[in-house]
């Protein structure tokens, strides 16, 4: 099972995402993309959704007419893992194609 990172490690990562913050009230990093319109928002949950089932790591989120809000957390481990990191990369390459 993946291991929960430790805080050095998380604060390394999360300089790497600089969209991406720790979740105020739990263990878990969040990011809140802003897209053009609805289309554009549905298209990257659409894609992201692709990458998290082959990934058996799946996100919490919500979409907002163009926003779409992002926790991403390890539920097996109770808190951020390396799979959360490689979900929020993956994201943010979606978000940006
Ligand atoms: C049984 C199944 O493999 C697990 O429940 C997977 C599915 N997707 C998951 N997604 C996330 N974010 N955390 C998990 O611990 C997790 N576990």
């Amino acid at each position: 099972m993946a291991q929960k990172l430790s805080p050095e490690s998380r604060k390394a990562a999360l300089s790497r995402l600089p969209n991406w913050a720790d979740a105020k009230d739990r263990d878990a990093i969040v990011r809140k993309f802003t897209f053009g319109d609805f289309n554009e928002a549905f298209g990257f949950m659409t894609r992201a959704a692709l990458v998290a089932e082959k990934m058996n790591h799946h996100p919490e989120w919500s979409n907002v007419y163009r926003t779409v809000e992002v926790t991403l957390s390890t539920h097996d481990a109770g808190g951020v893992t390396e799979l959360d990191l490689e979900l929020a990369e993956a994201m943010e390459m979606i978000a940006d194609s």
